[in-house]
């Protein structure tokens, strides 16, 4: 069965690019080849920079991602930079349009990671919000949130709608060097609510296999 990890965020520009980079590399340390995808990308002037990303990083593990061409990483690419409904105008999107390019990424890794846009809670059209793609494509999620004051807030609300939704899922907290305060103001109730929480940057190898027992359990589960 096909091993796929949606990555989304409390929000836009919180940290998925940069967490799926450090996942792709914890990945590929522990022997699998890995692909990325990137369904829709906005705020595409005239180059996928995110998926471009992705790629480059995923092309240095995996050389033989180089058969792909950015448009097969990024199916869907709007100029506004902005929820794919409002880019879109809110027409349509055809959620199948997505499988042939995944089946293309997939004959090339052993596991995929997908980042989404913006946050869970983005409109793509009037029938489907982001949080309806790890569903479709029957991926584990991996919740990016962030260390600034509200996190606490953020955090639960992303959870609630993951848990409500029972889709698979696992969070790791983004903090950047600048974010002050976090372990005095926001990680005592964190710790206290969930007895221990993953940092990215200090638990990239832990969270990669736990990534890899919670795709194998949903697998099972759904075989
Ligand atoms: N831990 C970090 N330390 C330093 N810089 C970071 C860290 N995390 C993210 N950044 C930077 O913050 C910016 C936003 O991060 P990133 O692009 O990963 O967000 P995103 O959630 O993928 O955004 P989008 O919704 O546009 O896809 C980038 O310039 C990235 O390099
Ligand atoms: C352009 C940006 N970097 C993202 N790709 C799209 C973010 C959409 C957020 C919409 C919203 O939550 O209001
Ligand atoms: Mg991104």
């Amino acid at each position: 069965m096909s091993k796929r990890i949606f990555v989304s965020a409390t929000n836009t520009d919180i940290g998925k690019t940069y967490t799926s980079k450090l996942l792709i590399d914890a990945l590929s340390r522990l022997g699998y080849r890995v692909g990325v995808y990137k369904p829709i990308e906005t705020g595409v002037m005239t180059h996928p920079y995110d998926g471009d990303e992705l790629y480059q990083c995923a092309l240095s593990f995996n050389p033989g991602l180089s058969v792909l061409s950015l448009d097969d990483i990024v199916t869907l690419q709007f100029p506004l930079p902005a929820a794919p409904f409002v880019a879109n105008e809110g027409r349509a999107i055809d959620l199948a349009s997505f499988d042939t390019a995944l089946a293309k990424i997939e004959s090339l890794c052993d596991i995929v990671i997908i980042e989404g846009a913006g946050g869970l809670m983005v409109p793509i059209d009037e029938q489907t919000m982001m949080i309806d793609i790890p569903r479709y494509f029957n991926a584990v999620t991996f919740l990016v949130t962030h260390c600034n004051l509200g996190c606490i807030n953020d955090t639960l609300l992303s959870l609630k709608a993951l848990e409500d939704a029972k889709l698979p899922h696992l969070w790791g907290l983004n903090c950047r060097s600048n974010d002050k305060g976090f372990e005095t103001t926001s990680l005592p109730y964190l710790n206290h609510r969930f007895g221990s929480v993953y940092q990215i940057d200090k638990d990239i190898d832990t969270i990669a296999k736990a990534l890899l027992d919670t795709i194998s359990l949903h697998n099972e589960e759904k075989a």
